[in-house]
């Protein structure tokens, strides 16, 4: 995927669009987003377009280093968010924080 594009599960929509979710949780094939830059956001089930994020940094993370933090910028519990996490990645610990923030 080009680095001015990000897919996002639809579920997370709302909580993207009303600021309550700031930075998602990525392996290394999405570790080169470069601060600073925009990116235009879609759903991965449609390719539906919903907004822009600008990028405001990259960050390497293990699983075991997961917070409480990370999961109040996540909008979940950190049970839920290592769950969702394993769900998504149960091949690598090896992770990137990448936060955000919603353009407009
Ligand atoms: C669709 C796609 O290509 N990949 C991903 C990968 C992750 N995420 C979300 O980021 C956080 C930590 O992983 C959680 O909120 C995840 O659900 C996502 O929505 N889409």
């Amino acid at each position: 995927m080009s680095l001015s594009e990000m897919t996002f599960f639809e579920r997370f929509e709302a909580d993207i669009l009303s600021g309550k979710k700031t930075i998602t949780i990525r392996d290394a094939s999405e570790k080169d987003y470069a601060p600073g830059s925009c990116v235009q956001v879609s759903t991965f089930e449609d390719n539906r377009r919903f907004c822009q994020l600008r990028i405001d940094s990259v960050t390497a993370l293990e699983f075991e280093q997961l917070s409480e933090r990370h999961a109040e910028q996540e909008n979940m519990t950190l049970p839920q968010l290592k769950a969702v996490i394993r769900d998504i990645y149960p091949n690598t610990d090896s992770l990137y924080v990448v936060a955000f923030q919603l353009v407009n």
